[in-house]
């Protein structure tokens, strides 16, 4: 047997969800630029578990099956009031509430494939809800309900806020959902294939792949990159700080791939949005310094910056709390998740690859009594 560290390289499953061959990204066919430019997240959802964008009609219902499904069951609201939040980190409180939301679906165990398209209509819907309660609860604030008319980027900023935000900011944290969306076969989406493939049910698999994207190597990267440049705080000190960590040999989050070679390439329309919100709000250096460090490394190491880099800046202009970084990936990537989990159903074999041992052989085993 021989192994790949990491499994770098492995084709574990067939997919035909999303591409990221040639350093292109492509969703059921479709560039990622075009997406990005002209879908709502919610076009892109049906398009991810339906495989085709949907028509006029068919958005219609499916924005008003997501809207209506917004609502939390009042257990959840208390749930969130019996811990103090201010000590808990927010993904963990997803992981443990997505969990909690199953106990509240009457159908988690049947694994009917209408059934489990509307559950995903509900968990997806319930998604942005929770993130929002979870936020406004902790400021010691009402959860607010979602706002009939507006759609999934529009409300969740709303039910964060507690006001409408303006067109440019729901444009762009639309935008940043479509990116984030699906990625092929990603550690988060891996982990959710894993777990469903035993024909467990779809909340064990969202809540699993949940606590796969916390981790700083994955989905967690985007509040440590914001983490980073407030450490550095001013465009002077960016490259001194990153020469040091570099000679601590330690990594520069936002930065490198296990794919992209060439570069990342939803980085770019996230690279553009950082620059336009962080002029909106005043705060243009966050932007500039993300820029120093992006051209050094690239010069330095030949990384490039990865989705996680500028999302940074952007969730920061539109008023986001940094630990609120790795929650939001997680409410677009649900999307993707559910896409797999679906596509993983319709065609499933248990995932059980093997292991080489490399442990000590013929060992003569010693009864506790005489062991030193
Ligand atoms: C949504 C996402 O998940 S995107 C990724 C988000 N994660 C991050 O941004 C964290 C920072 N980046 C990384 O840790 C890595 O680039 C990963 C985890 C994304 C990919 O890693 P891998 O393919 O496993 O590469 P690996 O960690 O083995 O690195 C290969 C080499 O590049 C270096 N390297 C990779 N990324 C970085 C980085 N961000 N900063 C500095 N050096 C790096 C490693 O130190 C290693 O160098 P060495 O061979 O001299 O030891
Ligand atoms: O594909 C990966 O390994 C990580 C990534 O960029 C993502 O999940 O969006």
């Amino acid at each position: 047997m021989s192994t790949t560290k990491g499994l770098e390289g492995v084709i574990a499953t067939e997919s035909s969800i999303s591409s990221i061959s040639d350093d292109q990204l492509t969703y059921v066919g479709y560039q990622i630029d075009d997406l990005a430019e002209y879908c709502s997240f919610e076009e892109v959802i049906y398009l991810l578990w339906h495989k085709k964008l949907p028509t006029k009609t068919e958005l219609n219902s499916f924005n008003k099956s997501i809207s209506t499904n917004m609502f939390l069951p009042k257990e959840i609201i208390q749930h969130l009031n019996t811990y103090n939040l201010s000590t808990v980190h927010p993904m963990a409180v997803l992981r443990s509430t997505v969990s909690l939301l199953g106990l509240h679906d009457p159908e988690i165990d049947d694994m009917n494939a209408e059934a489990n398209i509307r559950k995903a209509i509900r968990l997806q819907a319930k998604m942005c809800a929770l993130i929002a309660a979870f936020s406004r609860i902790r400021s010691g604030k009402e959860p607010l309900s979602p706002k009939e008319g507006l759609g999934y980027a529009a409300n969740f900023l709303y039910m964060l806020r507690g006001e409408e935000a303006n067109q440019l900011e729901i444009e762009a944290f639309n935008k940043a959902l479509v990116l984030h969306a699906d990625h092929e076969l990603n550690a988060s989406t891996f982990t959710a294939r894993v777990c469903v493939a035993t024909l467990s049910d779809l909340y064990s698999g969202i809540t699993a792949a949940i606590g796969a994207l916390k981790g700083p190597l994955h989905g967690g990267a985007n509040e440590q990159v914001m983490r980073m440049l407030t450490e550095i705080c001013e465009i002077e000190h960016a490259i001194p700080y990153i020469k040091q960590k570099l000679n601590n040999k330690e990594k520069i989050m936002g930065m490198g791939h296990r794919v992209y070679r060439t570069g990342d390439p939803r980085a770019k329309h996230l690279k553009k949005m950082s620059k336009q919100l962080t002029e909106m709000i005043g705060q243009p250096k966050w932007y500039e310094m993300s820029v120093e460090i992006e051209t050094f490394i690239k010069q330095e190491k030949g990384l490039p910056a990865n989705v996680d880099f500028y999302s940074a800046s952007v969730y920061h202009s539109l008023g986001i709390s940094h630990d609120l970084f790795t929650p939001i990936f997680a409410m677009s990537r649900t999307s993707g998740w559910l896409a797999h989990i679906l596509e993983q159903y319709e065609n499933n074999r248990l995932i059980r690859p093997r292991a080489e041992y490399v442990g000590p052989i013929h060992q003569s085993f010693v009864p506790l009594t005489e062991r030193q």
